[in-house]
């Protein structure tokens, strides 16, 4: 692609979006800048990356044609303040917080600007990210495209109707957070039972892996694909019985309305 990428923040998101993008080769080490506040983070990130990197928030506008805001949402106010009068009618930004209206951030910007809403996740590293996406009035149908092009890139995009973007955080970008406690908890209780750690990882690891896998390519129901497993009177039924006494989907469910809600407040 011949477009410039420009990260303002370099924490956990932006690496994991930067090393899919790279990983992947839909754009060159050369098309990207990164910011970031401290001097270490600027040295390890060009280091793990061979990306330009900069303290100068501007420098990171003035070189790119889309700039992702990669920071936490309370530095978004300082952020913005500080580059939109840089800004001009031909840049995208991509916005990746939770919370933050295209509206909420228009106004902050003070005049009329391409603004892309994103909520992406951190599998984009190995390429299997996923990526809620809605856009203002600003971002033509084709500069779309070529956002969700790079999104694309480290995994999957999809665009939602602004209203569900919260949902998109509990479900996807919040949500590999509870799978690697899932994954530990399993690991855990085969160590418990004697298996290697190592081992129980991969093995853990593993079924969440393929499981996923039989979700997207069979397309069928997860509660047909969790019967084909649980044979009459066999193992797997008494696990299940003991996740229900323990309120195990009420928990996911419950954990993941408050997740929905802390990002309608933020
Ligand atoms: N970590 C994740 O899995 C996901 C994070 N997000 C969103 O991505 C954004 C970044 O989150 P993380 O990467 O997790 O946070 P992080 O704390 O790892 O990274 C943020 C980086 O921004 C830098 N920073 C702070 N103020 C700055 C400024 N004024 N100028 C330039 N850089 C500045 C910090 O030094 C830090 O390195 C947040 O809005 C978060 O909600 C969205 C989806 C998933
Ligand atoms: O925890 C957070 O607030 C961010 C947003 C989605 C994932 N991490």
């Amino acid at each position: 692609m011949n477009v410039t990428l420009g990260f303002i923040g370099c924490g956990n998101m932006a690496k994991a979006m930067i090393g899919g993008i790279l990983k992947n080769g839909i754009l060159m080490k050369e098309q990207i800048i990164a910011s970031a506040v401290s001097d270490s983070t600027v040295a390890k990130v060009s280091e793990q990356f061979g990306i330009k990197t900069t303290k100068d928030n501007l420098q990171v506008v003035e070189n790119s044609d889309i700039i992702f805001l990669a920071v936490k949402p309370q530095y978004y106010e300082t952020v913005i303040h500080e580059i939109r009068e840089k800004i001009t009618d031909n840049q995208i930004i991509v916005s990746i917080a939770p919370g933050k209206t295209v509206d909420w951030l228009g106004d902050l910007f003070g005049k009329e600007v391409k603004i892309v809403r994103t909520m992406p996740n951190t599998p984009a590293l190995v390429l299997e990210g996923m990526t809620g996406v809605c856009k203002n009035n600003n971002v033509t149908a084709e500069e779309l495209e070529e956002v969700c092009r790079i999104l694309n890139g480290f995994g999957k995009a999809a665009v939602v109707k602004e209203d569900l973007m919260d949902v998109v955080v509990s479900v996807s970008g919040s949500s590999p957070a509870y799978v690697f406690l899932f994954i530990e908890a399993m690991a855990d209780a085969a160590v418990a039972d004697g298996m290697p750690r190592n081992l129980a990882y991969e093995f853990a690891a593993s079924a969440v892996l393929g499981s996923a896998k039989m979700v997207i390519e069979t397309k069928k129901h997860p509660g047909e694909l969790k019967d084909m497993v649980c044979s009459p009177g066999g193992t797997t039924i008494e696990a299940i019985r003991v996740l229900e006494e323990k309120g195990f989907r009420s928990s996911v469910i419950e954990a993941m309305k408050a997740c929905t809600k802390k990002a309608r407040e933020l």
